[in-house]
């Protein structure tokens, strides 16, 4: 250092040190708190795409849904949490994470609407900082979500839950194959077989496979639970944040419905929707590799509760979440849930 001559900036002093920065890496300085900043690209993978928010003014975002996203008649659950959690993100120093998040669903969210991020700096300490973030359509807050960030720091290391053995995801069928077999299986009701060929099929952006080998349809008891691996389709931006908003994205696809498996029944018609969802992340990953999501719930008194780990595939534990939700026999003739916007 002391022979070469390079532009560089201070960027710290104490009377102990002397921070210098070479000028090649002043972008370390950006506070670029979330992917990609600004932009959104066709080369995205499509879930990276679903969570794009726009900036409107300070502390709020829009985002909207896209014709090719999943929608079950709705805006999807968890495209207001991965959205809420990507406007939160945004407005927090990027050396702070999200390590939990609280959620409540509050209205039916249209998809045909722009959905509006209000984020509320709550509080910024040193090495933690709290959101809070209304999601609004129409002028009616639709959702709302707490979030808590912290710095990395060292600390005590432990993990009891231990992942299952279970098979490897290059060993078991995707969605897709599972659909064209089940369409062709002698085993399963002509009626059911008819209903899943003829029912519109629409490729969510997160590749799943489950672990166990599934006869049970929607007609048929089964357990309360559930083992599946999933991982974004292509390739993530390199950013913790964005892994962490996938994996929220992710976890309210297949969740609160496991809740209903030993209930099922010819001719059920159900009424469910989220009510409610918490997570806390324990370790780094990445929602582009494969990650084993387990759950295991209960039902009572309308309100299904599940709630779940993920690991990756090292066996490293690296969400814990719950959720409750609404689980009622659909009233007849089946009214779908409209926005009441
Ligand atoms: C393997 C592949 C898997 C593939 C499976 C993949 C599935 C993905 C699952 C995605 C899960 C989601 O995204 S769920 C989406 C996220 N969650 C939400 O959007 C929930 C938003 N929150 C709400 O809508 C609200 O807070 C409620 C409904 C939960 C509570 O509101 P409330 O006003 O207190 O509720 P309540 O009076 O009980 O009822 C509301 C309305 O429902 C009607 N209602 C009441 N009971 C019934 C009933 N049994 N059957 C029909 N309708 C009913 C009422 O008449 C009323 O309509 P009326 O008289 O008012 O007209």
């Amino acid at each position: 250092m002391a022979s070469s001559t390079q532009p560089a900036d201070v960027i710290a002093l104490s009377k102990l040190t002397c921070l210098l920065l070479p000028k090649e890496h002043t972008n370390l300085l950006e506070s670029k708190s979330i992917w990609s900043a600004d932009e959104t690209h066709e080369k995205f993978s499509l879930a990276e795409r679903i969570l794009h928010l726009d900036p409107v003014e300070v502390n709020i975002f829009q985002g909207i849904t896209l014709p090719d996203a999943p929608k079950f008649g709705k805006v999807f659950g968890g495209q207001f949490i991965g959205q809420a959690l990507a406007a939160a993100s945004k407005t927090v120093d990027c050396l702070k994470i999200v390590h939990s998040l609280h959620a409540y669903f509050l209205l039916i969210g249209d998809f045909n609407m722009p959905i509006t991020y209000q984020v509320h700096r709550v509080r910024d300490g040193k090495s933690f900082a709290t959101r809070r973030v209304e999601a609004i359509q129409n002028g009616n807050v639709v959702f709302t979500l707490l979030a808590s960030f912290q710095k990395e720091e060292g600390g005590f290391n432990h993990q009891v839950a231990e992942m299952p053995s279970v098979p490897n995801p290059e060993e078991l069928l995707s969605m897709e194959e599972l659909r064209e077999r089940r369409i062709i299986d002698p085993r399963l009701p002509r009626t059911y077989r008819n209903k899943v060929a003829s029912r519109e099929y629409v490729p969510w952006p997160i590749e799943i496979r489950f672990c166990e080998h599934n006869t049970s349809t929607n007609q048929t008891k089964s357990p309360p639970s559930l083992r599946y691996w999933f991982r974004a389709k292509g390739k993530l931006s390199d950013d913790q944040a964005l892994h962490r908003c996938v994996a929220a994205y992710t976890s309210d696809l297949i969740f609160l419905q496991v809740s209903l498996n030993p209930h099922r029944e010819k001719g059920l018609k159900s009424a469910s929707v989220s009510l409610d969802h918490s997570m806390w992340f324990h370790r780094p990953f990445r929602a582009d590799d494969w990650v084993l999501y387990i759950n295991s719930p209960s039902a009572h008194g309308a309100r299904g509760f599940v709630s779940g780990q993920m690991f990756t595939r090292n066996g490293e534990l690296i969400v814990s979440l719950t959720q409750e939700g609404l689980l009622r026999r659909a009233r007849s003739p089946v009214s779908a849930a409209k926005p009441k916007l």
